[in-house]
């Protein structure tokens, strides 16, 4: 056993130490390697760094550290030597929980529009979890295309039909499912809610909506499939959800057929795999927010300097790294900017159920994901938090129906990004859509109300679409045509092929 205080002398980038969940490790050569920042390790130098952990990563996250970091337990009569952590007093850090500012919250009620749970989610996080939870890419130029081009189709509403009674359920890769809308799937959930992963999937079984969880969870997959099973059975078996696993193909190939393995075992229904991250992107406000943490906590000196890295790695005779401060460097472990089609191959040959590719971002790629077996493609660019100036899934949309409109018939065609009004999901279902994903607003809706939350914002979202159908002259969404919407603005700017434009100059 380790005593607290032998611990709390390796407090610096020389010789790092933490203690998560009762282990000490030395992470010392894993801190400039850190994908989510040197920083924010730093400051847990010599302290006990389990909370902290618990809000970004599964419990098994730390076995991806090299072989040795794992020194020995902690020896629990002596964890008040540990060091605090840097840059907060101990009653801060306790305070740091999503619930910490309930008070200032409003009243679930007045969340009346599906939009309205993005300001309670912000008067309830920690600035820090608001910041991981809205930001975007660069300038955010994604992101905002994605929440502008849902506005820029319209709707062509026809009159005088009987629309007493709307039927809104649908299908998903063959389950049925009560509304065309999924949960996407949403990394490091324990940032947003002391219970994650674990509230989201109570709300998705009470609502029956499917939900895909993400690789990069903070509970384990068991512990999800458990919570499932469970909601499952206190209510009689009854919710037409299911779970679906959302995938980060991890560099190491046997540990991603492990992983493979494991979520089929764990009986997942699909895997969505997602396409659109060889690297993280960059996450702006999230680099502003570091930076400002490591100058609070007096780390910044301590930082290497990207410069230095280059030269030290250059002689080493490897390829040149990029620091994650200026961006470009893979996570290890769970990213690979290696992967490519051909590893659909290997995975099928372990998957034999629906698999989806997320993030597909132009026709090519959709005809490429019928050849290669696929059942579905997700058109997203993953909430504008990957590449800048991404096309929105909508825009994405209209490209496929112009170019390779024959993938509509072979795959089912899902959408996400910016949705924030239920009505808006019609739109999707017009121009050939199965379902369309909903990150954002259910993450908001449970920092602030947990599950109960989420299930208000369902019930939000169900009323502004069943509302929009009745209005648009439908009654059941297999009566959803091209026709009912107006997509010009959206086809006016559309990628045309080179030659379209030099015809036009003749
Ligand atoms: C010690 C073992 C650890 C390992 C192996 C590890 C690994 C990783 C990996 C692979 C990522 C990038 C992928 C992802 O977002 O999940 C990441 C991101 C991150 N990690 Fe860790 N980590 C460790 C410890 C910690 C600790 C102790 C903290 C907090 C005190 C932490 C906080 C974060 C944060 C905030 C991110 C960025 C999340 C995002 O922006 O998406 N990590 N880490
Ligand atoms: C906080 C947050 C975490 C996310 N984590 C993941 C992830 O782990 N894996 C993934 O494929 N997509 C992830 N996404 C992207 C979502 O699955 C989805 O594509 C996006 O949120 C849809 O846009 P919306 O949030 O505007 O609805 C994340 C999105 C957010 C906001």
């Amino acid at each position: 056993m380790l005593d607290g205080a032998e611990v709390a002398k390796h407090s610096s980038r020389k010789s790092c130490w933490i203690v998560i969940n009762s282990k000490v490790y030395d992470v010392t050569s894993f801190v400039p390697e850190h994908p989510g920042g040197s920083t924010i390790l730093l400051k847990q130098a010599g302290a006990d760094a389990s909370s902290e952990y618990a809000k970004y990563h599964s419990p098994e996250v730390v076995n991806d550290l090299p072989e040795g970091s794992y020194l020995g337990d902690i020896d629990p009569s002596t964890l008040s030597a540990l060091n605090a952590p840097k840059g907060l007093s101990r009653p801060e850090v306790q305070e740091a929980t999503a619930q910490s500012s309930e008070g200032q919250v409003p009243h679930v009620s007045l969340c009346v529009r599906a939009s309205d749970f993005e300001a309670a989610a912000k008067a309830t996080l920690p600035n820090k979890s608001w910041i991981y939870a809205s930001s975007s890419a660069n300038s955010g130029a994604s992101l905002q295309g994605n929440l502008d081009d849902w506005s820029r189709v319209s709707f062509r509403p026809r009159i005088l039909r009987n629309v007493e009674s709307v039927e809104v359920g649908t299908k998903i890769l063959g389950n049925a499912t009560p509304l065309p809308f999924y949960v996407s799937p949403m990394g490091s959930m324990g940032s947003i809610h002391g219970e994650g992963e674990i509230e989201m999937t109570k709300a998705i079984v009470q609502t029956g909506l499917h939900g895909l969880m993400s690789t990069a969870s903070t509970k384990t997959t068991e512990q999800i499939v458990e919570t499932y099973l469970a909601e499952q059975e206190r209510r009689g078996h009854g919710s037409a959800s299911k779970l679906m696993f959302q995938l980060y193909i991890p560099t190491d190939r046997q540990k991603a057929i492990e992983l493979i393995r494991r979520v089929k075992k764990a009986g997942f229904h699909s895997l969505w795999i997602t396409v659109d991250t060889p690297v993280l992107g960059k996450r702006t406000a999230d680099r502003y927010q570091q930076a400002q943490e490591a100058l609070d906590a007096g780390l910044e000196e301590e930082e290497v300097e990207p410069a230095a890295e280059l030269e030290i790695e250059t002689q080493g005779g490897e390829a040149p790294k990029v620091s994650p401060k200026i961006g470009g460097r893979p996570p290890p472990g769970q990213l690979s900017a290696k992967t490519t089609w051909e590893d659909l191959k290997w995975i099928r040959q372990e998957w034999d159920r629906p698999i989806i590719l997320k993030g597909v971002q132009c026709a090519e790629d959709a005809k490429l994901a019928v050849e290669y077996g696929c059942q579905g493609i997700l058109l997203s660019n993953h909430g504008g938090r990957q590449m800048h100036t991404a096309p929105s899934a909508l825009m994405t949309l209209c490209e496929i129906r112009t170019y390779a409109p024959e993938t509509l018939a072979k795959l089912e065609v899902f959408v996400d990004g910016g949705l924030r009004d239920g009505a808006d999901v019609l739109k999707a279902l017009c121009l050939g859509a199965t379902a369309v994903g909903v990150g954002r607003l259910f993450l908001y809706a449970m920092a602030a109300y947990g599950a109960k939350g989420v299930e208000r914002c369902v019930d939000v979202l169900a009323e502004e679409l069943t509302t929009a159908m009745r209005l648009l002259g439908i009654t059941s969404l297999d009566q959803v045509r091209p026709e009912l919407v107006n997509a010009r603005r959206l086809l006016n700017e559309m990628w045309v092929p080179e030659q379209t434009f030099v015809k036009s100059r003749l």
